[in-house]
């Protein structure tokens, strides 16, 4: 006879499990959120943006609602356009919405093992924790030597060659990358790797942006002929290159470590690590070398092209720089760079950052997460295996929690009374729940650097490129004393200096301050960087 307790445990058992099926069934017949009208057989395909998808969901949210639903070939797509609807699921049920759905053309390319497109599991785990501490919040201390060091060379490049600022950010983002990553110093545009970094970027925008296409489950299916089909030539050209980029630097370290001369980096550490625990085997090496491409594939473009926003955002917004610029004055004055140790007392450049990163988030679809289960919300049915996007411009422009949020305007992250206390939307710009990027401290601190000093050193450098140069100075490269002292010769003109050296020009400086009053112009070439002062 089975004792009491048992035949309780037995109902409530096969209660549960009765439950379980009839709220799946229930959960089953629930609609599905609402969307465009929808072709029988194609689903949404048709109506697919090929270019700046979020900016037509944004305006289909308009009309639909903050969670919308897409059928793309019979996959189904949820878009989230709201910071509550993007919270609920992807942070509140994110054991639910960690996962990923395929991305093909990666995994052909050879980025299979790469963390960002892992599905959430134990192998996802285990190199995200393996990612993770290095990238803390306190952890990350530790690389402002490196960052500064790299915003000075930023600064002596844009000084040298302002056209070519694109190029000059970049290699700030991806040398910042490099020395944490492999402890490779990059000291000229010629380095090698940033070579590398280039041309893996030229091979991407080349073969275009992975459209949505591309990450439904069909795209093994489409034969070669089907429209967009240029994925074929495109791996083609990147598998080869991206492998040689995976292995070639870990390759080095693992070298150098083995002749004494590696630098500390994020490879030597887990290598090093794992020889201790008596793990390092072909296996762990492989978690190792994909962990640091990733660093590089998640950290250069994206820091990147937010220091490439500032300079647009500055070049719309000549207010808020002057505002920013005015605040480093008061608080760093003109005869110095600013440097981390400002940054608490300088509240308008940090909103100036976090604007610049609301205005246009850099991932404006954020990175696709994934339903497991099916589940169910405000009454709707989300199906399984349902492709999740935050549609994060939506979030970072919604009216309901930021006035004018078209308008850029710094003071809205201020508190009162002197802004509108508005929060930073961290989901929008990093993501959400176990996803969240985890490179957002590094990041963080490598953009305001080099926008606290762009700002401090250069007044919009490519609006005045055209600027003729009034004054023509003779100065070495390197100033044998730190100081050299120079007349204006007419302070009243937009000042821009033409450096020579046997006539040939090495460097034209523009003074970060538009009206100076007549007087001498100090300007200092140190070693860490180029700043001026105006002696009245
Ligand atoms: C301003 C710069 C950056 C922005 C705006 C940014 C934004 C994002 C976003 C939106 C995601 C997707 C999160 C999600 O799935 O919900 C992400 C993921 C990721 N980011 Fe960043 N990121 C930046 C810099 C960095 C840096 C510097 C690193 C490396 C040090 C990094 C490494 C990663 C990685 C590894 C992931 C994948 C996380 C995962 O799937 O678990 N990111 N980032």
């Amino acid at each position: 006879m089975p004792g009491p307790l048992l035949l309780v445990a037995v109902a409530a058992a096969a209660a549960a499990v009765l439950c379980g099926l009839w709220s799946k069934r229930q959960r089953h017949a629930l609609p599905l959120p609402p969307g465009p009208p929808a072709d029988p057989f194609l689903g949404h395909l048709r109506l697919m943006p090929s270019h700046n998808p979020h900016e037509t969901f944004f305006e289909w949210s308009k009309q639909y609602g903050d969670v919308m639903y897409l059928d793309v070939l019979g996959k189904p797509v949820l878009i989230l356009s709201s910071e509550d609807a993007a919270t609920d699921l992807l942070d509140k049920r994110s054991a639910n919405y960690s996962d990923r759905p395929r991305f093909p053309i990666y995994q052909r390319i050879g980025w299979r093992d790469i963390m960002a497109f892992l599905p959430y599991g134990t192998y996802y785990r285990k190199l995200r924790k393996m990612f993770g501490v290095p990238f803390d919040r306190a952890q990350v201390a530790a690389y402002k030597p490196i960052q500064e060091q790299e915003a000075n060379a930023l600064l002596m490049n844009v000084l040298r060659d302002p056209a070519a600022l694109d190029t000059h950010v970049h290699r700030y983002s991806a040398a910042i990358i490099f020395e944490i990553t492999y402890g490779h110093r990059v000291r000229s545009h010629d380095d090698e790797y940033f070579r590398m970094s280039e041309q893996f970027i030229r091979l991407l925008l080349d073969a275009g942006r992975p459209s949505l296409l591309d990450i439904s489950e069909h795209f093994d299916k489409l034969p070669s002929w089907f429209p967009g089909a240029w994925y074929q030539r495109y791996i083609q050209d990147t598998a080869p290159f991206l492998h040689h980029m995976i292995d070639h630097p870990v390759a080095v370290v693992q070298k150098e470590m083995a002749a004494g001369t590696a630098q500390p980096s994020f490879v030597s550490h887990h290598i090093d690590e794992l020889a201790r625990q008596g793990k390092l085997t072909d296996e762990t090496r492989h978690d190792v070398r994909m962990l640091a491409h990733q660093i590089l594939g998640g950290g250069s473009e994206t820091t990147w092209h937010t220091v490439m926003l500032f300079v647009a955002c500055m070049l719309l917004n000549p207010d808020a720089q002057a505002r920013a610029q005015a605040e480093l004055d008061g608080v760093v004055g003109r005869g110095r760079l600013p440097d981390f140790t400002d940054r608490a007392a300088l509240p308008y450049v940090g909103a100036l950052v976090q604007e610049t990163m609301r205005w246009n988030p850099v991932l404006p679809l954020g990175v696709p997460h994934r339903a497991v289960a099916e589940d169910e919300y405000r009454g709707w049915r989300v199906p399984a295996g349902a492709t999740v996007l935050a549609n994060a411009k939506a979030i970072a422009w919604d009216a309901r929690r930021f006035h004018e949020p078209h308008r850029f305007k710094p003071e809205r992250f201020l508190p009162a009374p002197a802004g509108a206390g508005e929060a930073f939307p961290v989901g929008a710009v990093f993501g959400w729940g176990r996803r969240i990027c985890p490179g957002r401290f590094l990041a963080d601190n490598s953009a305001w650097l080099a926008i606290a000093r762009l700002l401090a050193a250069f007044d919009s450098p490519s609006t005045r490129l055209d600027s003729p140069p009034i004054a023509t100075l003779t100065l070495p490269l390197i100033c044998p004393s730190p100081q050299s002292r120079v007349v204006m010769e007419n302070p009243q003109t937009y000042v821009a200096y033409r450096f020579e050296k046997s006539g040939a020009p090495l460097a034209r400086v523009e003074l970060p301050w538009a009206d100076p009053q007549e007087g001498e112009v100090v300007v200092k070439v140190l070693a860490s960087g180029v700043c001026a002062t105006m002696v009245p």
